[in-house]
């Protein structure tokens, strides 16, 4: 996350880190949501790869063991059938993790709020990007949970020339495109949007413009989670 500020402890309780397996360590690579207690909505472009995957819920310093932590191994990985590696901008960047045993819900691990099927956010909408990744383009991990201010821009504006035209499809959301974004990390965290007085999770973090995280007029660009209800649905959760 390029801007906003670091978040407070557990205050996205359904914030989830996905990290693989290095060594006789784990890495951070990815952000996910917890939706049902066994499973994770994460993007597809963060488990297209074969790894040893674990998911930490109740986590805010993703270096340090502070306790409120659970850890999950992934039992089956379910990327969209449409997903293509090669074209980001193809949309299908979704992607949910079986995981090896329910979490426990507490204060500090909850499950998100999903949208309804097709539910498209107005202009300007109130929503948040949260995760651990690039603090700055080209910078490193956060090791504490950010959170940045990141209001939606509407389809009309994002796919829009100067904006990102064509590269953006209805099956996304955009949000930002100041000096707040996601970066390299955040993939597959929620963008966390204020409807009706409730944290829903609309997006699915994709992807930013490669010539840097917070680019002018680039907004960061996000899986809409409400056009993939039906699939969520049928893969049994
Ligand atoms: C033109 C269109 C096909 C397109 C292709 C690629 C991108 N962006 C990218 O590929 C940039 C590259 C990058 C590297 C380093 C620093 C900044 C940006 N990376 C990204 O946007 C990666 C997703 C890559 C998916 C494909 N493997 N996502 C993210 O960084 C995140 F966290 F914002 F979601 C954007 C659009």
């Amino acid at each position: 996350v390029v801007g906003g500020e670091v978040a407070k402890p557990n205050s996205w309780p359904w914030q989830i880190s996905l990290q693989y397996q290095s060594g006789s360590s784990f890495s951070h690579t990815c952000g996910g949501s917890l939706i049902r207690r066994g499973w994770v909505m994460t993007a597809a472009h963060c488990v297209d790869t074969s790894r040893t995957w674990r998911v930490v819920l109740g986590d805010h310093n993703i270096n340090s063991n502070e306790g409120r932590e659970q850890y999950k191994s992934v039992s089956r990985v379910y990327i969209h059938p449409n997903w293509n590696r090669n074209n980001v901008a193809g949309g299908w960047d979704i992607a949910l993790l079986r995981l090896s045993s329910d979490a426990t819900l507490n204060t500090y691990v909850q499950l998100a709020q999903l949208p309804p099927s097709d539910q498209i956010l107005p202009n300007n909408n109130n929503c948040y990007i949260t995760g651990w990744g690039r603090t700055q383009t080209g910078g490193q991990l956060s090791a504490l949970l950010k959170q940045a201010y990141l209001p939606t821009v509407d389809y009309q504006t994002c796919s829009s020339s100067g904006w990102w035209g064509s590269t953006v499809k209805t099956s996304m959301v955009c949000a930002g495109g100041g000096s707040n974004s996601g970066c390299q990390g955040d993939s597959g965290g929620p963008l966390n949007c204020s409807v009706n007085g409730q944290w829903v999770v609309h997006g699915v973090t994709s992807f930013v413009s490669s010539s840097g995280c917070n680019a002018y007029r680039k907004p960061t660009v996000f899986t809409r989670v409400s056009a993939y209800i039906s699939w969520m649905n049928s893969v049994s959760i």
